[in-house]
């Protein structure tokens, strides 16, 4: 099959600093892909390079290739603001627009771009709010500030402003690591359903984590990809001896 995103010989720099070293990946569609690796080994850092947010980090360059369906996200033609509309993001913490309502915040993207249909937007808010699993907790709330959900709601209201504007892939960077186990548990839960209409790249320090929701496992260290494949095979069978070293906990 053809891969949804490949990265080839991919380096970031911040200033002269190199953060990642010529990773090379392909994801394949409806995949849920886990990026594990010690702290500062650069997962984020290449997280944030696959939709263009290195653009707005001062003294960042990012070189290779980067690919959507096939189109280079780094051309000079392509708009950084509609790659992020295709390819989202969530974040370690819940970032609702705190100055908005439950339903403000899932409407905004569409608003942003342009949409002011309101049973469109009625319709959207729900679809999305289901797809988060958490339209059943707000559907009678929707006009309540988001800041007075809980944190497990919170995230997943980020995951359903997220899916609102249909992207292709949505990147979670350690969108777990501030809830409690039943919200993890929850989300956890959710992205095994998410997978069939978005592909998933979830940065995790957890290892049982990436063991239990994603398909393939990446490992980096010192801004090396030091080996990627089915996750199963990464956790039992790992070809890399720090691979080994790394997933049964001898260094972290
Ligand atoms: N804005 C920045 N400016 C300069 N250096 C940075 C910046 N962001 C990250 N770095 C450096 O790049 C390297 C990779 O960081 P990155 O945050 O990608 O690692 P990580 O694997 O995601 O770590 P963690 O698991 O702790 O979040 C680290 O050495 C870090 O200090």
């Amino acid at each position: 099959m053809q891969p949804i995103l490949n990265a080839e010989t991919v380096s970031i720099y911040y200033g002269p600093k190199r953060a990642v070293n010529e990773v090379s990946l392909s994801i394949q569609p409806n995949t849920v892909n886990a990026l594990i690796g010690p702290s500062g080994c650069g997962k984020t850092t290449f997280l944030r390079a696959i939709n263009r947010m290195h653009d707005v980090t001062p003294g960042a360059k990012v070189t290779g290739k980067i690919t959507l369906d096939g189109q280079d996200i780094y051309a000079s033609e392509i708009d950084p603001v509609a790659v992020r509309r295709r390819i989202g993001m969530v974040f370690q913490k819940p970032n609702p627009f705190p100055t908005m309502s439950v339903y403000d915040n899932v409407a905004s993207g569409l608003r942003l771009s342009g949409v002011t249909n309101k049973s469109y937007l009625d319709q959207i808010v729900e679809r999305s709010l289901r797809q988060a699993a958490l339209w059943d907790e707000v559907k009678d709330r929707l006009k309540a500030p988001a800041t007075g959900l809980s944190g497990g709601q919170q995230q997943r209201l980020c995951i359903a402003r997220a899916l609102a504007v249909e992207p292709e892939i949505l990147l979670m960077d350690e969108p777990t690591s501030a809830l409690d186990p039943a919200s993890t548990s929850r989300i956890e839960d959710l992205l095994a359903t998410l997978k069939k209409d978005v592909t998933i790249l979830i940065v995790t320090h957890n290892m049982q984590q990436a063991a239990r929701v994603s398909d393939t496992t990446s490992f980096f260290l010192n801004g090396d990809l030091v080996e990627n494949g089915v996750t199963a095979d990464i956790f039992t069978n790992p070809t890399d001896e720090r691979t080994e070293a790394y997933v049964t906990g001898r260094f972290g």
